[in-house]
């Protein structure tokens, strides 16, 4: 089994609270990983130490080991812009850039230095196929992303992560302000991402992380209390809690 990401004795403090105790975790590469739990037991800020999204936070202290690849996140040596083109994330909403669709996923290759004008229409395109958004924008790739539908930005989101050709997607609730048809056609395209990519995503939906995920993390308080293989932890949770909180008793 090859991992992508190894996490060893990590804990991680706002200030005085800490969020995350003693985390240990191997995230299988080309697999997808869900972390689930009731509100505030910390699986957004574990989403976040994986591209160090937590620096940008005043008072956050990190300790323990994150590695990708086997290199420590928190070493000394890393850039985190490089680091963040590796391990690209998606959020709640979806946050296209106030431009053209082709000019949301230009952007980061341009950033990135890429001028050539046939290079970049064919990574506007490879991109937008390969977040089976496509078909919806040929005609329209030079009008204003913000005129999408939702659904449509949020693979437009996904998109535009993939033209900078990252190795990991955090997906942070990547549903959760999406109608059931956009979320279907999403939860269908992280199914078909993972072939390519390995894949981290945090859903309050039981459902959801029971049709997407290969393996599922169950956090409360700060702490890892179970982590498996997904249909094992659904049908036969070895934790008391776990159980609880997929059976819907609390959170
Ligand atoms: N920027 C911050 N500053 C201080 N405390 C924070 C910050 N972000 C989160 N916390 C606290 O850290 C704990 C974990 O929060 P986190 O957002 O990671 O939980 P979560 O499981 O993702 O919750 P939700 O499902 O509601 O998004 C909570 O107690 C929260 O109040």
């Amino acid at each position: 089994m090859a991992y992508k990401i190894t996490v060893r004795d990590l804990n991680l403090f706002y200030r005085d609270l800490q969020a995350l105790s003693n985390i240990n975790l191997d995230i299988e590469e080309k697999k997808v990983t869900a972390l689930i739990g009731p509100s505030g037991c910390g699986k957004s800020t574990f989403l976040r130490t994986l591209n160090r999204m937590n620096d940008l936070i005043e008072g956050v202290r990190v300790e323990g080991k994150v590695m990708l690849d086997g290199q420590d996140l928190y070493g000394p040596d890393i850039d985190v812009v490089a680091l963040r083109k590796r391990v690209g994330m998606v959020f709640q909403r979806p946050n296209p850039f106030p431009m053209t669709v082709y000019d949301n996923i230009a952007y980061g290759p341009r950033i990135h230095g890429q001028k050539d004008r046939r290079i970049l229409d064919q990574i506007v395109e490879k991109s937008l196929k390969a977040a089976a958004l496509w078909d919806e924008v040929k005609d329209r790739l030079h009008k204003t992303a913000l005129g999408l539908s939702g659904g449509q930005q949020q693979r437009l989101c996904i998109a535009r992560l993939l033209a900078v050709e990252p190795e990991v997607l955090l997906m942070d609730e990547p549903t959760s302000a999406l109608d059931p048809i956009s979320t279907l056609k999403v939860e269908e395209l992280i199914r078909e991402l993972k072939n390519q990519y390995t894949i981290v995503i945090v859903t309050h939906n039981m459902q959801q992380a029971a049709r997407v995920s290969d393996s599922t993390a169950f956090f409360l308080n700060g702490e890892l209390i179970e982590f498996g293989n997904t249909e094992l932890i659904f049908t036969g949770p070895r934790d008391k809690r776990t159980e609880d909180y997929i059976t819907g008793r609390f959170g």
